[in-house]
């Protein structure tokens, strides 16, 4: 890593973890960094900084972390903490979603309108990784007018990240590909697993409709063995008083 005279960078912090700062010496064994709300000047060994994307400021956090020119602890949590400051409790990194307890009620994201939107819509354009080879000669027929043409208008990521992207491409998998499939939801207690799963499952009752055999909706049989699923422990962790 190499670290220059105005460098960005991240330093540690005990109380806000991590803070941005700039570089204003450096050396081999020591740098002299200045943090950006400026109160700060700090001598740090450089193995204990990270290197932060001078972009970082401009924008509102990216939706998909894998577009962090950095994707370092302080990156990913300074992106995370960005969009929930506006709500924004989902965010991807390649196909794993990550989403942050919002302590409160939004409504809003899990409504009728929303499930009609992430209905079908795509997932996985997004999350492929663009390795280039270099030809080492002329392929003009890749960048003619025709290619072009191809390309303009084709879907791309269209909406934002959600619970119910995740849900609605292990659907259309299931059904296109006729193979079960799985969704890991991992966090600490209180994270939200239990909630992320219980949108994950209203989400599949709603694009999965009734089976023929069944007078019930497959919401009804859902939500009917939900107390039998409670009734596996219900214990109480220092984080969640409705842990299970
Ligand atoms: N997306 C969300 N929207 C609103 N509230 C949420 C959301 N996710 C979590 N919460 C709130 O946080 C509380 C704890 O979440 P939850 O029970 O899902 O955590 P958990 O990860 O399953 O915890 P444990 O591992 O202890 O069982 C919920 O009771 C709910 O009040």
């Amino acid at each position: 890593m190499s670290l220059r005279k105005g460098s960005k960078v991240w330093v540690p912090d005990r109380d806000f973890a991590w803070l941005p700062a700039e570089v204003l010496e450096s050396s081999n064994k020591q740098l002299r960094v200045q943090t950006d709300s400026g109160n700060k000047i700090i001598v740090i060994a450089p193995e204990k900084i990270f290197p932060r994307d001078a972009d970082e400021d401009e924008h509102g956090g990216v939706e998909d972390m894998t577009r962090l020119a950095y994707l370092n602890e302080p990156g990913v949590l300074y992106n995370i903490r960005r969009r929930y400051a506006l709500n924004d409790i989902y965010t991807y990194t390649g196909s794993i979603l990550i989403a942050v307890n919002p302590f409160t009620k939004l409504p809003h994201l899990y409504n009728n309108h929303m499930m009609e939107q992430y209905k079908g819509a795509q997932f996985g354009e997004l999350r492929s990784i663009l390795i280039a080879v270099n030809p080492f000669t002329k392929l003009p027929h890749l960048y003619n007018n025709h290619m072009m043409e191809q390309y303009k208008g084709a879907p791309f990521g269209e909406l934002s990240p959600h619970v119910f992207a995740v849900a609605d491409a292990s659907y259309r998998a299931m059904m296109n590909e006729g193979r079960s499939q799985s969704i890991l939801v991992s966090g600490e207690s209180g994270a939200g697993k239990t909630e992320t799963t219980k949108l994950i499952m209203q989400y599949l009752t709603f694009v999965g409709g009734r089976a023929v055999s069944d007078d019930r909706t497959v919401e009804q049989q859902v939500l009917e063995s939900n107390p039998l699923l409670e009734a596996f422990g219900n214990a109480r962790t220092s984080r969640n008083d409705n842990s299970r």
